[in-house]
């Protein structure tokens, strides 16, 4: 027998930038991002950068011809639906793609200048010769140094970053993303100017030196959306979305800061299943045990997050909760991707301070089972409701379990909640494997069944 073939045809996008040995920026931080959103990388190498995670060792420039003939292998033989452009190192360079513009689609120019270590990827006087291929360009994203480079204008509020938007558009550019993470600031602003109109993206900073390769990463996921038919202002949000998730659980590599995780939405769609899975196996441990004694008059519920989650649509857990019945617990029903909100959104609030944390139960509160808690072996945290701030009472259990992993003297075990006791109040055991709930759940369930 033979089996037919099955062809996928992913949208094609061309990186033309240098290659990185350390992996996390350049070429390899664009192959690996095009990937991860749906394309079919391919590139043409510029330069080859001797490079780890504590700065550039050495650079070797390629022949303006093998550059070209890199660009025109690509572009003759496929259908190329989107262009970045990264390290382009000299004038030359920077000429050249810009000659080759009305073949290059879609084109999103990284305007590469410095990298995060300091070492410089541009030679000075190349600055200037970026305002033919800015002319060209679908959407040009520099930070906000570069932005100060191009424009002469100090980068360092939004408003500044808006003014060199159009700056940038004023040359050429269809679009200008100028990105915030190089201004100060808890809150990270990216303003994207366009003839028409100005969008700005917010996110919260996140604390790491470990962004290597972020600009690469944004570039790169930009154009492989606009290569899938996104508009631009979806391509760009949707880029800024896949960077802060990859900042946020950043490669832990090398001696010097790490860098961003290219994959990690690709890694964290594939814990889906395994994450529900976990979920059940902690139903059915705590059915088998039948834990009546620790079920809260409204139900329990169980929740476990995937390992990079984000929002309550990436937490699994039990829809219905857990109730007692005439002969023990019982699920309502079955697991499921956002089936909980609030013991979800308690469980991402303690994730905001520690990330470790992935599962999490909601049992009663009682005098034994507070007592019970000490064996755990972990941290017992708690918070005082009276600290909370007007604008989060709707979302009070999520506050108070922020706040009390926030305060925590190490990673909870437990956090208790007092607010309404009798009625809300209640104790969240939380852990970051399902077998380390399970047991917890059965310690406190053992030292206060026979009271029950
Ligand atoms: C080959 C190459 N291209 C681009 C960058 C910039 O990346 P970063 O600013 O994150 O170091 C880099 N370091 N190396």
């Amino acid at each position: 027998m033979t089996r037919a073939d099955g062809p996928v045809t992913p949208p094609v996008v061309l990186t033309v930038a240098g290659s990185d040995s350390g992996g996390g920026a350049g070429i390899q931080a664009d192959l690996k991002t095009i990937e991860a959103c749906g394309g079919f990388g391919t590139s043409a190498i510029t330069s080859v950068t001797a490079q780890n995670t504590t700065g550039v060792q050495g650079q070797h420039l390629l022949p303006i011809a093998e550059i070209e003939a890199q660009i025109e292998a690509v572009i003759e033989d496929f259908d190329v639906a989107a262009v970045k452009t990264g390290m382009l190192a000299t004038s030359e360079v920077i000429e050249l793609v810009a000659d080759h513009a009305a073949v290059l689609p879609n084109l999103v120019v990284d305007p590469v200048m410095v990298a995060a270590s300091g070492d410089r990827l541009l030679a000075a006087e190349a600055e200037d010769a970026y305002e033919s291929l800015i002319a060209e360009a679908t959407v040009v994203t520099p930070n906000a140094d570069e932005a100060a480079v191009l424009t002469g204008r100090d980068v360092d509020d939004p408003a500044a970053a808006e003014q060199a938007g159009r700056d940038l558009v004023e040359m050429g550019a269809d679009s200008a993303l100028v990105k915030g993470g190089h201004v100060p600031g808890d809150t990270v602003v990216d303003t994207l100017v366009t003839e028409d109109e100005v969008t700005t993206f917010r996110h919260d900073r996140i604390d790491t030196e470990a962004t290597h390769g972020s600009g690469c990463t944004l570039s790169s996921a930009i154009a492989t959306q606009l290569a899938h038919g996104d508009d631009l202002s979806a391509a760009v949000g949707s880029g800024i979305d896949l960077l802060a998730s990859a900042v946020r659980y950043n490669v832990d590599v090398g001696e010097g800061p790490g860098a961003v995780h290219h994959l990690v939405r690709t890694r964290d769609d594939a814990a889906r299943h395994p994450t529900s899975e976990a979920v059940e196996r902690v139903v059915s441990a705590l059915v088998d045990a039948d834990v009546s004694a620790l079920v809260p008059e409204r139900g329990m519920t169980v929740a476990g997050t995937t390992p990079y989650a984000e929002t309550p649509d990436a937490v699994a857990a039990v829809e219905g909760r857990i109730t007692r019945t005439m002969d023990g617990v019982r699920p309502n029903r079955g697991v499921r991707f956002g089936a909980s909100t609030t013991v979800a959104r308690a469980l991402l609030a303690a994730r905001e301070h520690d990330p470790s944390l992935r599962f999490a139960i909601d049992c009663r509160l009682t005098d034994a089972v507070e007592d019970a808690l000490a064996s755990l072996g972990g941290a017992i945290a708690s918070y005082d409701p009276e600290e909370r701030p007007d604008g989060a009472s709707a979302d009070a259990i999520a506050w108070g379990t922020g706040r009390a992993v926030e305060t925590s003297d190490g990673t909870p075990a437990a956090v208790i909640g007092r607010e309404g006791v009798g009625v809300g109040g209640r104790v969240t055991l939380l852990a970051a494997d399902a077998d380390d709930l399970v047991s917890r759940v059965e310690t406190v369930h053992e030292a206060v069944k026979d009271g029950a």
